[in-house]
């Protein structure tokens, strides 16, 4: 299976909004689908009408068949671009230079559309042409050699109106946020801004009369000579037409680079000579990064379409398999699971079992579901109209368990004051489930040996035998085996009940069902606590499947039921899970040594309590009286 992409686009969506370009993207009829923050911020809309609000809305010279024809463009040009002015939802308006991309989107396209601002160039084009128109003035009445003295008087009039302008101008030029430089016909620096010598950090010295080319730009992004004959800023001065540039660099006097961004406009004299180009430029390091997080984004986002399709038919190809795997699932409607192992070992068993007579030994770590498993047993077997009973083997004390699995007749012991009958008895016609069966007695070995054999018992205190008709479950979580070969569990009575056994595997051995199971019980205890929580991160499903759940699915359930008891709002918060390699770093442990550690972890935790809501019993999910015989068998002591 192909490695499913974990897509974080949070990173490009702090780069779109914190760009000061105004960023959004544009369906075929011209719809708006997203935006960055400048949209909203400049634009005046809300999120919410997004789709409501057309490109038409906002472009004030665009037409509807100016954008077909754009989008049809769109298709084979990456980008168009055109000078225009936006309105904005409270009727303001704001020049631009808007640029049009086509961005592939599985089979069709979208429009990524990028506004930049350019008020300041407008501006100053609006001053030039003031200055120019000024100047023409005051050479056509300069040109009359018979200078009367009204005209002297005019053109006094004139040149203060000049000087007026030009201090506006300078103070203009020398204010604007972009870098701004003239040039002559040679190419020579004729004047240039405070923000273009700080862009560029040469002093305004060092620029002036210099050939500005060969000083700032000279080579191309890529490190190849820029010879001069081809400088986009010099045709200017030769073809007299306005040169727009993006994708080009300016070199610094320390010797670093930065894309800039440039409009060089020819500049005529009053002959309709030319006499030299007028440079604006400005650092737009920004917008590059922000394209090529896009770029890398629209990368991502196709290899991520790639991946879904592939898994999309993988899964088909798989979906006739697993149908017939979800019918044998949910034959078993409790018992959750798509392991491969757990079907093999554990369902195709109870399929094969359940309808016969057989006793079954069911063998598990503790909280694999071996109840459960009894249960889907006995429901499937004819039985299932009788009642199931189960007895744990060590829940009750010794003195109790043979009166509680035989009966006793009145007066058999003190406290026995009536008849009662025993869980054979109770189970005649059905199934009877010792649970915990590895931990009985050796004297009551004996006697259940006797039962299993015979198919009939004697009440405790009583001469007479009761036939009974009882199904035997069996279920432990003792290596049997070993138990033997250490004389503490009969050998006669392990092959009398080990007829078929069913061996559970454990959950760190089904790890592809921990998705399942937390789903499972994050709808049982939603329900239970009435709560509507829906999403677990990426993080907290990571957790859960590399933890190594020595505790098994009982531990998983009481994990998820805490996890919704402190879970605020919608999604699955995961607190208190070690992760498994620190649990691996223990080694491999035997079933028991791994259980007196679980056992002691909780015992810590609850601070040596046992019983109650917040003790340790609860807590596993077991019962008091089971907790003490454990910590007894296993030599766990308070300190
Ligand atoms: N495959 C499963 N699907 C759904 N729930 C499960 C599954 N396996 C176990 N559980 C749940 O985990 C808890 C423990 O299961 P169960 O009591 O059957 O385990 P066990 O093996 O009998 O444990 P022990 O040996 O300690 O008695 C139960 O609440 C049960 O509902």
């Amino acid at each position: 299976m192909p490695q499913k992409v974990v897509w974080d686009q949070k990173w490009s969506e702090v780069a779109l909004n914190s760009a000061m370009d105004i960023i959004f993207w544009v369906n075929e009829d011209g719809y708006i689908d997203k935006c960055n923050d400048s949209f909203l911020e400049i634009c005046g809309y809300k999120n919410e009408e997004l789709g409501k609000v057309s490109i038409l809305d906002i472009d004030e010279n665009l037409s509807k068949r100016d954008w077909k024809r754009i989008w049809s463009d769109l298709k084979t040009n990456n980008t168009i671009s055109h000078e225009t002015t936006i309105i904005n939802k409270k009727n303001e308006y704001l020049d631009v230079e808007m640029s049009f991309t086509g961005v592939s989107i599985g089979t069709g396209i979208i429009c990524f559309i990028t506004c930049h601002d350019i008020t300041e160039i407008v501006q100053l084009r609006q001053q030039l042409d003031e200055a120019l128109k000024v100047i023409d003035e005051i050479n056509v009445k300069t040109g009359n050699d018979n200078v009367s003295e009204d005209s002297s008087l005019e053109k006094k009039a004139l040149l203060e109106q000049l000087q007026k302008l030009q201090k506006h101008h300078e103070s203009i030029l020398q204010s604007a946020g972009e870098g701004i430089y003239g040039l002559d016909t040679m190419g020579r620096t004729t004047f240039a801004n405070e923000a273009a010598v700080k862009l560029v950090g040469y002093s305004l010295e060092e620029m002036i009369d210099v050939s500005q080319h060969d000083l700032i730009h000279h080579t191309k992004p890529d490190g190849s000579h820029y010879p001069r004959h081809t400088c986009n800023i010099y045709a200017s001065f030769k073809d007299g037409k306005v040169h727009h540039s993006d994708d080009e660099v300016f070199w610094r006097k320390d010797g670093s680079s930065f894309p800039v961004e440039y409009v060089s406009t020819p500049l005529y004299d009053n002959n309709d000579k030319l006499i030299g180009a007028v440079v604006t430029f400005k650092d737009i390091t920004h917008r590059k990064e922000t394209e090529r997080a896009l770029k890398q984004t629209n990368d991502d986002l196709k290899m991520a379409l790639q991946e879904v399709e592939e898994l999309k038919s993988k899964l088909e190809e798989e979906n006739e398999y697993l149908q017939n795997e979800i019918n044998l699932n949910n034959k078993f409607e409790e018992l959750i699971s798509t392991s491969k192992v757990f079907k093999e070992n554990v369902f195709t068993k109870i399929d094969q079992v359940a309808n016969t007579n057989a006793t079954v030994l069911v063998l598990g770590e503790s909280g694999t579901g071996k109840e459960l498993i009894a249960r889907a047993i006995h429901n499937h077997s004819d039985r299932k109209n009788k009642p199931l009973i189960k007895v744990n083997c060590t829940a009750l004390p010794a003195n109790l368990i043979e009166s509680e699995l035989f009966g006793h007749e009145k007066g058999a012991f003190t406290g026995a004051i009536s008849r009662k009958a025993g869980r054979f008895e109770m189970a005649d016609g059905g199934t009877l489930f010792l649970d915990e069966f590895g931990e009985i007695s050796l004297d009551l070995q004996v006697k259940l040996l006797r039962v299993l054999q015979e198919g009939e018992i004697e009440r405790i205190g009583g001469t007479e035998t009761i036939k009974i008709d009882v199904r035997i479950i069996a279920a432990t979580n003792v290596n049997l085996e070993k138990a033997v070969k250490d004389k503490k569990f009969r050998e006669d009575l392990y092959y009398r009940v080990n007829v078929f056994p069913i061996h559970v595997p454990p959950l760190n051995a089904r790890k592809d069902d921990i998705p399942l199971l937390v789903n499972h019980f994050l709808k049982r205890f939603n329900n239970q606590f009435s709560k509507n929580i829906d999403n677990i991160s990426v993080g907290a499903m990571k957790k859960l499947t590399t933890y190594n759940w020595p505790g098994n699915v009982r531990e998983l359930q009481n994990v998820i039921e805490r996890a919704v008891i402190i879970s605020n709002g919608k999604r699955l918060d995961i607190k208190g899970l070690k992760d498994s390699k620190t649990i691996e770093d223990d080694g491999i442990l035997t079933l028991s040594e791994n259980e007196k550690k679980h056992i002691l972890k909780v015992l810590k935790m609850t601070n040596w309590r046992i019983s109650g809501d917040k003790g340790a019993a609860r807590i596993l999910d077991i019962n008091r009286t089971t907790l003490e015989a454990r910590m007894k068998k296993l030599g766990i002591k308070r300190p």
